[in-house]
């Protein structure tokens, strides 16, 4: 899905290299004019949902995360991330703003969402599920691992009464990426905590934005554009099927990555530097979600890739296969759009209005939509289309 940015209403130069048809999900995109060359005849590509600069941020989120909650639920991983140019709105639309229930992003909609159908689903069939939430940040050059929930000293206790060991089984080393036979490339050791209820698992969504490094210095734009944030729920369900306990897990990953573009001003300068160019990046996407047998890892700085995936120096790797065929991916792609600064302050999920370590209310006011075919567990996976205008 695409989502356009508010700057193109204003720019009428945009306005005529970019069009939308909203109705049919088409955005045709036509060449700039340069010089006495011949102008080559405008491209267009079908997205599943294409939101226009006029969209709302509850639109958007309500396009993005239902279905995928639903696959969620019935036991697929999951993941929403978006993918963009620097300062389009990619942070503003996976986390959003926590001065109004209509500005808030898709990660504290969706836990907001997954908490009522998994309610839903308890009431309706008995199922039992238990929920606990980790994140990460990959940074800079380098891509350092952080784990962004490790120090919970601003947690209060008794809604952290209750820690779930690490997925490393309660001792707490670095966090670390380990290559998986099995699995393929995996994180380890990051602290995974309970979330029993929707307001605890919004409080550890602050609390990782929050530490968040471009949080900590949200001047320094090139931390910011340097910064991959995962946040991610792990579910475990148990229900009886034919009197047999079932059980069994999934995972729903919310991701905010980073522009991986260099401020040219302070390369002139000698200074910054990227972690890895965003068409290198879209190439890491585009294989993914193609399911091509090669991904280009190796574009990478040694020793890991994107999201730390260690370098194939053969440059033959594989994505980690699924044998289940239960991996569903949304992506959340945006072209250009004004910048706007809006106030940043820790632990904005829980303020008010919504109380101490509130909700965030769907920003639609319609409940989790339970569509026939997201029951059914068949959610599409978008194709990402790769650079902006
Ligand atoms: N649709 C929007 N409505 C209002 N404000 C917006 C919107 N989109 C972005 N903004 C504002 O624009 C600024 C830049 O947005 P944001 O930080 O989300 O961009 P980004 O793509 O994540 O940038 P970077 O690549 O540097 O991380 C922020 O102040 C954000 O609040």
């Amino acid at each position: 899905m695409v989502r356009v940015c508010s700057a193109l209403s204003e720019s009428m130069d945009s306005m005529c290299l970019l069009k939308l048809d909203v109705r049919k999900k088409l955005l045709t995109l036509s060449e700039a004019p340069a010089g006495p060359r011949r102008r080559a005849a405008p491209e267009s590509f079908a997205f599943d949902s294409l939101f226009s600069q006029d969209a709302s941020q509850a639109e958007v989120c309500s396009g993005a995360v239902a279905e995928v909650i639903q696959a969620v639920v019935n036991g697929a991983d999951g993941c929403v991330f978006s993918f963009g140019h620097a300062n389009l709105g990619k942070t503003y639309t996976m986390i959003g703003r926590d001065c109004s229930t209509q500005s808030l992003g898709v990660a504290p909609t969706a836990i907001s969402w997954l908490f009522k159908v998994m309610e839903h689903r308890r009431e309706r069939s008995g199922a039992g599920f238990s929920v606990r939430a980790s994140a990460v940040e990959i940074s800079g050059r380098e891509e350092a691992l952080t784990d962004l929930l490790a120090d919970q000293q601003g947690a209060p206790t008794h809604l952290l009464a209750d820690p779930a060991c690490s997925s490393a089984g309660g001792q707490h080393g670095a966090v670390v990426l380990r290559e998986d036979p099995l699995c393929g490339s995996q994180l380890q050791n990051q602290t995974e905590l309970r979330a029993t209820n929707a307001e605890q698992a919004a409080f550890l969504l602050d609390v990782a934005v929050a530490a968040r490094r471009s949080s900590r210095s949200p001047l320094d734009q090139e931390a910011r554009r340097n910064s991959h944030f995962l946040f991610t729920l792990h579910l475990s369900q148990e229900r009886k099927d034919n009197k047999a306990a079932m059980r069994g897990g999934s995972r729903l990953h919310l991701l905010d990555l980073g522009s991986c573009e260099t401020d040219i001003s302070r390369t002139r300068e000698g200074g910054g530097g990227q972690c890895l160019s965003l068409s290198a990046l879209g190439n890491v996407v585009l294989a993914l979600a193609n399911g091509a047998k090669h991904v280009p890892y190796r574009y990478s700085s040694p020793p890991r890739g994107p999201y730390g995936v260690p370098e194939d120096p053969t440059g033959t790797a594989r994505p980690p296969e699924d044998p289940t065929g239960s991996q569903r991916t949304l992506q959340v792609q945006l072209a250009p759009q004004r910048t706007l600064r809006g106030p940043r302050g820790p632990y904005r999920y829980s303020s008010p209005p919504r109380g101490p370590y509130g909700v965030p209310e769907d920003p639609t006011g319609a409940g989790p939509r339970l569509s026939s075919s997201a029951l059914k567990g068949s959610v599409p996976l978008d194709v990402i289309a790769h650079g902006g205008v």
